[in-house]
């Protein structure tokens, strides 16, 4: 087994350390991650500039590479050759923060794991809600010990082609650890602010700010799971499509419409949309 342990809080991140340190048990630990923290970048593909990879050496001594490109970025380059045996799995974390709902969009955790799963590999991300305690502050051991009990239920049962984990951790002492629940994606609140400042130039300048999101504990979704003590393991993929829309909007009345293209007048073809 070879897995590749990246983040989106930099290479020096304590939640990486234990995480690589959690998956060695596994096998093959190749650690790729961004040399600074790319927090809520969400899924990039850096097309135009270089990106400049060094070799570094985590707190243990344990070797690593580090990338100036974000998560997702680490990942395409040890998928696309840089790390020279194949890579069986890819797990980005631990976040010191939770990753709910909308957030996965956002987060660069999450989304170094759909990178992955673009070059038909599976992926773990590992995050832990430890609001605003600083991440040097927390205690990792329970979300290594969750994410270790997930990668072996993945060894032994594999995922769906495309399918993807978000686990997200309650900081709690193990021992207070109700269990794992299977989950659904939740609804997040962002309460975010915006901040207009003026600099001494008199021009005007923004800052996203606002208080940090909470969510809706629903049952059976990933922010009801870690209210309720739980950690939360939801099933995720790339297909964002609408199926129920597509249903509905294939009882649209999409008329015979005529577009006129270079002058000439082009009658559209009948509008139909894909059955799901
Ligand atoms: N819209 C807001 N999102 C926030 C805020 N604080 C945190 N977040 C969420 O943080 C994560 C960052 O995830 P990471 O894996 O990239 O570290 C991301 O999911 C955001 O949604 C906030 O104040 N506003």
């Amino acid at each position: 087994m070879h897995i590749l342990v990246t983040n989106d809080d930099g290479v020096t991140a304590p939640g990486l350390l234990a995480l690589a340190q959690g998956m060695a048990r596994f096998g093959e630990v190749s650690v790729l991650a961004p040399d600074h923290d790319w927090s809520g970048g969400g899924h990039v593909k850096t097309l135009r500039r270089p990106l400049r990879v060094r070799r570094v050496r985590l707190a243990d001594g344990s070797p690593a590479l580090t990338s100036d490109g974000a998560p997702s970025d680490c990942v395409a380059l040890g998928l696309m050759g840089l790390l020279p045996n194949k890579v069986d799995l890819v797990v980005s974390g631990i976040n010191p923060a939770a990753n709910l709902g909308h957030d996965v969009t956002y987060s660069g955790t999450v989304t170094a794991v759909m990178e992955g799963i673009i070059w038909g590999v599976p992926g773990v991300a590992v995050s832990l809600d430890g609001g605003d305690t600083d991440s040097s502050e927390l205690d990792y051991t329970q979300a290594v010990a969750v994410a270790a009990r997930v990668v072996e239920a993945v060894i032994e049962h594999g995922l769906p082609k495309g399918v993807f984990l978000n686990v997200n951790v309650p900081n709690e002492p193990l021992y207070d650890l109700r269990g794992i629940l299977v989950t659904r994606q939740g609804l997040r609140v962002y309460r975010d602010r915006l901040d207009r400042r003026t600099d001494p130039r008199g021009r005007d300048y923004y800052w996203i700010g606002g208080d940090r999101p909470t969510g809706v504990p629903k049952e059976g979704t990933d922010v009801g799971a870690l209210a309720e003590g739980y950690a939360s393991v939801t099933p995720l993929t790339l297909d964002l499509t609408a199926y129920d829309a597509l249903t509905a909007m294939n009882e649209w009345a999409w008329q015979q419409s005529s577009f006129s293209a270079n002058g000439q007048t082009v009658a559209a073809a009948e509008m139909t949309l894909a059955a799901p």
